[in-house]
């Protein structure tokens, strides 16, 4: 299969940890432009699967290209960082004791150091890029707040705030609604909505409703290897998915 067009493309791809096979011959091609939802059974390699796009963990066979073009079982993880492949793992880690827009402009920043970073006098480029990502993620109102004080859901959305201050070619979000208010889930699915316009996304989530929510197409992993692909009526009438994962 062609990688032209793809943003990710995981061929064949393998890896054992002490002869256990987490990853198993998988693949799975997500074309430019794309949001793909991640299901399956705890243990069906989503977090693996992840490690090794972000290169924390080597596979030990397989094709994984980033773009059409970039191998990236070649590139280690602050490489494939820096190439446009921003990762946010489940739990929130923001800055606590700075404000909403400072969390934003410390991402911005990067390696830069945080007293700089800070006071340095901002180009009108940054400031636009900080109030567009504000508004993206629906803490224009709170800006001068302090992280501390946000809502669970609402560090959710201010750390996809400093993942987009990087700029990244594709997201990947791991349980993003996980601990979230009915109303906060339903606003992320409309948020990365509004990202997936401009970025290339990969959700892994075990909430349904908001995998519906969403309306993209949905990849069920089970054994380390894709079980079902296709809308979410179609996996979701899988009788292999109903088995291992939905029916229990
Ligand atoms: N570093 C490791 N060493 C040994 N086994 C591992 C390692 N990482 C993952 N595994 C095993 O690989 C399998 C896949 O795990 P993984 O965390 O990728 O699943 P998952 O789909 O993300 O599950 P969950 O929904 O619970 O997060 C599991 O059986 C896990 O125990």
């Amino acid at each position: 299969m062609s990688k032209s067009g793809t943003i990710l493309y995981l061929d064949g791809v393998s890896v054992s940890f002490d002869g256990f096979r987490a990853i198993n011959n998988l693949s799975l091609v997500l074309d430019r432009g794309e949001m793909r939802a991640i299901i399956g059974p705890n243990g069906a390699g989503k977090t693996t699967m992840m490690d090794i796009i972000t290169g924390k963990t080597r596979p030990d066979a397989g094709e994984v290209y980033f773009d059409g073009t970039i191998d990236l079982t070649k590139h280690d993880e602050a490489d494939i960082a820096m190439m446009g492949i921003g990762r946010k793992f489940q739990k929130p880690t923001v800055f606590e004791s700075h404000t909403v827009e400072d969390n934003l402009v410390l991402a911005l920043a990067g390696p830069r150091s945080i007293f700089p970073a800070l006071f340095h006098r901002r180009s009108k480029a940054e400031s636009e890029h900080i109030d567009e990502i504000l508004a993206t993620i629906r803490l224009e109102a709170r800006r001068n707040d302090l992280a501390a004080n946000l809502s669970h859901g609402q560090k959710q959305w201010l750390e996809i705030g400093m993942l987009l201050a990087q700029d990244p070619k594709l997201l990947l979000v791991d349980e993003p609604v996980a601990g979230m208010t009915d109303a906060e889930t339903e606003e992320t699915a409309r948020l990365l909505k509004d990202i997936a316009k401009t970025h290339s996304v990969v959700v892994v989530e075990h909430d349904m409703h908001f995998v519906r929510e969403l309306g993209v197409k949905v990849t069920c992993l089970h054994e380390g290897a894709v079980l079902s692909e296709g809308t979410l009526d179609h996996v979701s009438a899988d009788d292999r998915v109903i088995e291992v994962y939905l029916g229990r």
